[in-house]
């Protein structure tokens, strides 16, 4: 399949219950099904539900090109590592990203940057794309952000580095101030930051695009143009003819070559 000009990603967090998960995949998938943008691969879509959900998200989502992965994974290959989920799990289940230090994880499991490049090389290692998840406590300048984002997207590879290990990583840069704000940071932070990120140099072997999370939703797309290489979607998505939008936007912008 080819590389999509967009990427639109969507994290269920813990949102919805079980059944409230495969009636909303249902949807997209009927959505997707109907898309030329997600048919012929411009639009790359993926969905982050919880655990359980999987298989089951599995079997709705055969037979489209939609993508679906973890919100976590260990940063262990297996053993004795309670209530954990292995990369190699995930990968055996059909899964194809991972997510890896979002800032909720951060903040309510501690998780720290040996562990985020532990599990960035996990992911790599099972061939499961990452989506790591990075960016800022407070507002600052956009030069603050990146610079700040750079030192931790160069620690969160260290150990994929160190093990030479090759593949894409789906950078999701996510202002932590902007995330479940009532919306999303303004435009025009949003594009010199990820302007500047998508010029991050990467090691041999690993290239990045970079997708923009943090109270996203309808309309921000298009105000964003070629700076953003796609969008991380989270309660915004929630309603499936939002995400149709998003998806029909997103559609316009690769279709008029803006990116
Ligand atoms: O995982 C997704 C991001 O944290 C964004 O979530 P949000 O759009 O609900 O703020």
């Amino acid at each position: 399949m080819t590389q999509p000009v967009i990427w639109l990603g969507v994290s269920l967090k813990m949102y919805f219950g079980y059944q409230q998960t495969l009636q909303w995949c249902r949807e997209v998938a009927a959505l997707a099904r109907q898309h030329p943008a997600i048919q012929q691969g411009e639009i790359g879509l993926f969905i982050l539900p919880s655990f359980p959900a999987i298989p089951a998200v599995a079997e709705i989502f055969h037979g489209t090109p939609v993508r679906f992965g973890g919100q976590n994974i260990c940063q262990a290959e297996n053993g004795a590592w309670t209530g954990e989920v292995s990369a190699s799990t995930l990968q055996e289940l059909g899964g194809t990203l991972a997510e890896i230090g979002h800032a909720e994880r951060r903040r309510y499991f501690n998780e720290d940057a040996t562990q985020i490049a532990a599990k960035v090389a996990q992911a790599l290692t099972h061939g499961l794309t990452p989506v790591l998840c990075i960016g800022e406590a407070m507002p600052g300048s956009p030069q603050q952000a990146i610079a700040l984002c750079e030192q931790q997207f160069a620690e969160a590879l260290a150990q994929a580095v160190a093990q030479q290990l090759q593949g894409e990583i789906l950078f999701a840069y996510e202002p932590q101030w902007a995330i479940g704000a009532p919306q999303p940071a303004p435009d025009s932070y949003i594009r010199a930051v990820c302007a500047g990120l998508q010029q991050l140099a990467t090691p041999p072997g690993i290239s990045h695009r970079v997708i923009y999370g943090g109270s996203a939703g309808p309309g921000l797309i298009q105000r964003l143009g070629g700076d953003v290489d796609g969008l991380f979607l989270g309660r915004f998505a929630h309603d499936t003819a939002a995400l149709k939008r998003i998806i029909d936007e997103a559609s316009t912008l690769a279709q008029a070559g803006a990116l």
